[in-house]
């Protein structure tokens, strides 16, 4: 690994040929095998796959779009939600549709606010992702007071026992609980609860039926995650959905494949931010917060059929994969669309519900509006190569409730043209453009950027 010296974990060296085989680029066949049947399984009728083009794979148009139309709408293979926007949102832990009702998403906000607290139950708020490189932003700020509401409003809130005006044209599904006992995971449904369970979270469940010392460990590693960087809890789903599919190397490696992506081995953050005289240390601290979380995830679910998917190589990957492509989840919430819809009623009405409304909107401050935020890897979108001309984009529809990574052509595209879509802010000068697609490993040469790049 670079200047940083020998690896602390030692399954990187016991397993050096298979941990190879695991990150190496996955044979053509299985790659065209996986999207083949993901797109044949998901009725992705819009698109297909390319193969072997000048950037490795790629997303085509397999139909005409004009501008405006939907060309995916991709479900997460994994994800989750950021530690400290689970203050702010209650979704679902499978799909991130928000739960409940509009009356529990503010009770619950305001109850926590009430509290000072963070999630895993310390009284400070503190930020995910503390260290430097890392994509998590810090949302979940709140600037209301809640205080201002009594604490017997806020309970009846949560508890469904007070109703406000009109959030009837606002249903959200009710809350399923965790089949394990958890209080950490809640869904919007029987079928997302038992979709969960059998992809990740069977191995993560730290409730009630978890053996007493797998669940100690789990909620070590979860501490951890949540008090340096929720990546890790990412990573660990990807894991778990690697483990809970394969038995074998063969079917490991398979799996895997659909979360190979290119220039990714080894990085452990961005460098950008960084002098070079300080990136070896940098590094090292990085490597070692990785190691340590990657040793109390071992404790709590090591398999050693599957041993060299607990190595500390496979981990940087995985990590390096969701830091490096800025796979953000994002659900706009229905607490915003609900307190715009009464700021828009007509003013007698509009008065009457903010009798009720107004000191609840106080309460929750300027941030009433956050939307679910998280980490999720997409597999087609990331399979959608980078252009600073794109023509199409990550764009959210009114009618987008849940987690999925919905793309939309923004201008024509004709059957069999490719999709691209920006990494970076395509509107900034050219070389802070190179300078930022230097972290995915590239420099653009799209007609956009040939005709800026200076002579
Ligand atoms: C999210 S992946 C896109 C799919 C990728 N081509 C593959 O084979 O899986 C991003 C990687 O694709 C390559 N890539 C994407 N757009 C590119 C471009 N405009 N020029 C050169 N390489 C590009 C780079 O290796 C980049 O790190």
């Amino acid at each position: 690994m670079g200047g940083i010296g020998t690896s602390p974990c030692d399954l990187d060296r016991q397993f050096a040929p298979q941990i190879a085989q695991l990150l190496a680029a996955p044979p053509l066949q299985s790659a065209q095998e996986y999207y083949d049947e993901l797109i044949r399984s998901k009725k992705h009728d819009g698109i297909k796959l390319s193969y072997g083009g000048k950037h490795g794979k790629g997303v085509c148009a397999n139909k005409d779009f004009a501008e405006g139309d939907l060309v995916l709408k991709d479900q997460m293979l994994v994800g989750a939600q950021h530690s400290l926007n689970k203050i702010d949102c209650v979704v679902c832990s499978y799909c991130f549709r928000f739960i409940g009702s509009i009356e529990f998403q503010i009770g619950h906000r305001l109850y926590l606010q009430s509290l000072g607290a963070s999630v895993d139950g310390t009284n400070e708020r503190h930020c995910h992702g503390s260290h430097a490189g890392s994509s998590t932003g810090c949302s979940g700020a709140t600037n209301g007071n809640s205080s201002a509401v009594p604490q017997e409003v806020i309970m009846s809130l949560m508890d469904g026992d007070m109703s406000l005006p009109l959030t009837d044209q606002f249903c959200l599904p009710s809350v399923v609980a965790c089949p394990g006992g958890c209080e950490e995971q809640v869904y919007c449904s029987q079928s997302c609860a038992d979709s969960d369970w059998d992809s990740y979270h069977s191995l993560l469940c730290t409730g009630s039926k978890t053996e007493p010392s797998r669940k100690a460990a789990l909620q070590k590693f979860i501490r951890h995650a949540n008090e340096t960087n929720d990546i890790f809890l990412v990573a660990a789903k990807a894991i778990t959905f690697t483990l809970l599919r394969s038995k074998s190397m063969k079917l490991m490696n398979q799996t895997f494949c659909s979360l190979w992506k290119p220039g990714n081995h080894f990085q452990w953050a961005s460098k950008r931010d960084i002098d070079s005289s300080e990136e070896d240390l940098f590094r090292q601290q990085i490597r070692d917060l990785a190691f340590l979380s990657l040793q109390l995830l071992k404790d709590a679910i090591f398999d050693p059929e599957c041993a060299p998917l607990f190595s500390l190589d496979v981990y940087g990957h995985i990590i390096g994969m969701f830091e490096l492509n800025n796979l953000d989840l994002v659900v706009a919430s229905p607490v915003e669309d609900y307190f715009i819809h009464i700021d828009d009623l007509p003013e007698s009405e509009k008065e009457e519900a903010e009798k009720v409304t107004g000191p609840l909107l106080d309460a929750l401050g300027e941030d009433y509006s956050i939307p679910c935020e998280g980490t999720a890897f997409f597999p087609l979108q990331s399979c959608m190569n980078h252009s600073c001309c794109p023509n199409a984009k990550a764009f959210k529809r009114d009618e987008d409730k849940d987690g999925h990574a919905v793309i939309i052509a923004l201008k024509p595209i004709s059957k069999d043209e490719e999709i691209t879509i920006s990494y970076i802010d395509e509107d900034l000068p050219y070389e802070e453009r190179q300078e930022q697609l230097a972290d995915y490993g590239f420099t653009c040469t799209c007609l956009k950027c040939q005709e800026e790049r200076p002579v």
